[in-house]
């Protein structure tokens, strides 16, 4: 533990990880592994578009999404950076014209309110960056008089906290789906039309909604105008997709384009850095092989992720399916069965809350590797005359003092020169040697966000390359939604034609026919959907 040297610096970011129970010689145990695994030529097949998402046959190339506009990027034999930019110029104009008011709604008003409607990777992303940003001083200035909100969920509780306090007539409604077949937001999008219709006219959702997918002919089948869609394609994956228009689009309307240009700036400065730098220097290789080395030599099936700071919130909960869905694989990427555990369960929340709430757990109880984030210059500095530090100081004593506390813990010996009581020594033991890591940024401005997100999204690549798996389908999410569509026949056939529940199990079937004996709480037996709009009235939900 503690070792010298165990550090890198890259564009502003410096990575220690001399908390890991690792050597010099496992960092040379581990770059041969990579060496062995054809690390560096797997990132160059990505970076060269082959189709290493063998199982859907595609390119994995998001790294396109935020490559120069001079850049020359494969995938079949096509450069497809003009495009990308061909899309990132018709989302600067539109947001820009809804910005400044030129773009306006059916009833001539201004849209200075944004609902995102997408889940998945077509949220998680884009929700992480709009919280990061929403407190750096030049993008919430750009952002005044505007709100971004997220609907994901396809409970209708979600449906009501978005449009809480939200007008049809001020409200732009973007529709964010690859494949706009996804359940959830085909409902959550029918029912925010229903919501514009039901105001403003089925006229007006021409100027109310827009939507960003690679499937273009459902989006017109819906009923958007084809004008108003932004494209991706099929090489970028769902949960990579956040440099696409899936986050652009609603980012650029919420900060302007010049923002999230930033952004897109700084994810692809990691691009470049992760391409090129010797893997000693190289922070999400170095990542990777640690995960690596945690995971698949010591066992430990978790990971922390936990930024000193409250801007990176949603951090976590995106970076759980970068990597969950990612690396939660039970073959290798020729459909063997695996000898050996891959992914680790990723969770997190912003120090200082999580030191109250479960790092007792990784302190003294299971050996979970951490991931500490902090930030050197604060968003939003505070410093109260007469305290002893700054408030960001106060912050920042937790993320240096936590990696030492997991790394040295403390002994029996030393809490007897203390005088502890002697029945109580052995509850204030900390065992030490539990790993952690520490990213230190020089600031969270858009840039720094960008290159946060790239340096995990290529962790994760570096991760599954080793473990010769394919990061990039995500086949486990299949099963429980095509159960889902037989439940929801029943519950139809049931709902409007009284037949009984048949073809469940036991367990469901008891399950289901407890749930149905309760009335339908609306116009039980009416399968209208757009009776459902008699609830959207302002005095339900407030608005
Ligand atoms: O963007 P969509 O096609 O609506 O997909 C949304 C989400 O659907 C599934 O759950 C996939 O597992 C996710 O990877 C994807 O992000």
């Amino acid at each position: 533990m503690c070792a010298r040297n165990f550090d890198s610096d890259f564009d502003g970011i410096t990575l220690d990880y001399s908390r890991q129970r690792a050597t010099p010689g496992t960092m040379d145990k581990l770059y041969n592994l990579a060496e062995a695994a054809h690390l560096k030529e797997k990132i160059d097949r990505m970076f060269n578009g082959e189709h290493i998402n063998s199982s859907e046959n595609r390119s994995v190339l998001h790294v396109a999404l935020r490559a120069p506009r001079d850049a020359v990027m494969q995938s079949d034999g096509k450069n497809v950076v003009p495009d990308v930019w061909n899309v990132l110029d018709k989302i600067k104009d539109f947001s820009e014209r809804v910005r400044n008011g030129s773009w306006v709604g059916a009833t001539g008003k201004a849209l200075t309110d944004v609902i995102s409607v997408g889940i998945g990777g077509s949220f998680l992303g884009p929700l992480f960056v709009h919280t990061a940003l929403q407190t750096d001083p030049e993008a919430s200035k750009c952002a005044t008089g505007r709100q971004l909100r997220f609907l994901a969920n396809v409970d209708p509780i979600d449906v009501a906290r978005n449009i809480a306090g939200l007008k049809p007539e001020t409200t732009l409604v973007v529709v964010v789906s690859k494949t706009f077949t996804t359940a959830e937001t085909m409902l959550n999008a029918r029912t925010l039309r229903a919501w514009i219709s039901k105001e403003l006219g089925p006229s007006a959702v021409a100027k109310h909604m827009v939507a960003v997918s690679t499937n273009l002919t459902l989006v017109e089948k819906f009923g958007i105008d084809p004008n108003n869609a932004f494209a991706f394609w099929d090489w970028v994956g769902g949960r990579y997709s956040v440099c696409s228009a899936v986050g652009v689009l609603p980012l650029s309307l919420q900060y302007g384009f010049t923002v999230v240009d930033k952004f897109l700036k700084g994810a692809s400065s990691i691009d470049q850095h992760f391409y090129s730098a010797p893997f000693e220097k190289n922070l999400p290789v170095l990542l990777g092989l640690l995960s690596v080395w945690n995971v698949s030599f010591f066992g430990y099936p978790a990971r922390a992720i936990l930024p000193y700071s409250q801007a990176l919130e949603k951090f976590a909960p995106h970076i759980q399916q970068v990597s969950m869905e990612s690396n939660g694989k039970g073959v290798s990427i020729d459909g063997k069965p695996l000898p050996f555990e891959t992914g680790e369960i990723d969770f997190g929340e912003p120090g200082t809350n999580g030191q109250h709430s479960f790092y007792q757990l990784i302190h003294q109880g299971r050996v979970i590797p951490c991931d500490f984030i902090g930030v050197v210059k604060s968003q939003q500095p505070v410093y109260l005359e007469g305290e002893v530090v700054n408030n960001h100081d106060e912050l920042m004593s937790n993320f240096f003092a936590q990696p030492d506390a997991l790394a040295y813990g403390k002994t029996p010996e030393e809490l007897q020169k203390e005088n502890v009581q002697q029945h109580l020594i052995p509850h204030k033991t900390f065992s030490g040697n539990r790993p952690s890591l520490s990213l230190l940024l020089s600031s969270l401005d858009a840039y720094k966000i960008g290159q946060l997100l790239a340096i995990y999204e290529h962790r994760v690549a570096v991760q599954g390359f080793i473990w010769g798996i394919n990061s990039f389908d995500q086949w486990g999410v299949e099963l429980g939604k095509s159960l889902a569509t037989q439940v929801r026949k029943q519950l139809h056939a049931s709902r409007v034609k009284g037949e009984p529940v048949e073809g469940f199990n036991f367990s469901t079937t008891t399950m289901l026919t407890k749930y149905l004996k309760v009335p339908f709480q609306y116009e039980q037996g009416n399968n209208d959907t757009c009776s459902y709009t008699s609830r959207f009235s302002h005095d339900t939900y407030g608005g």
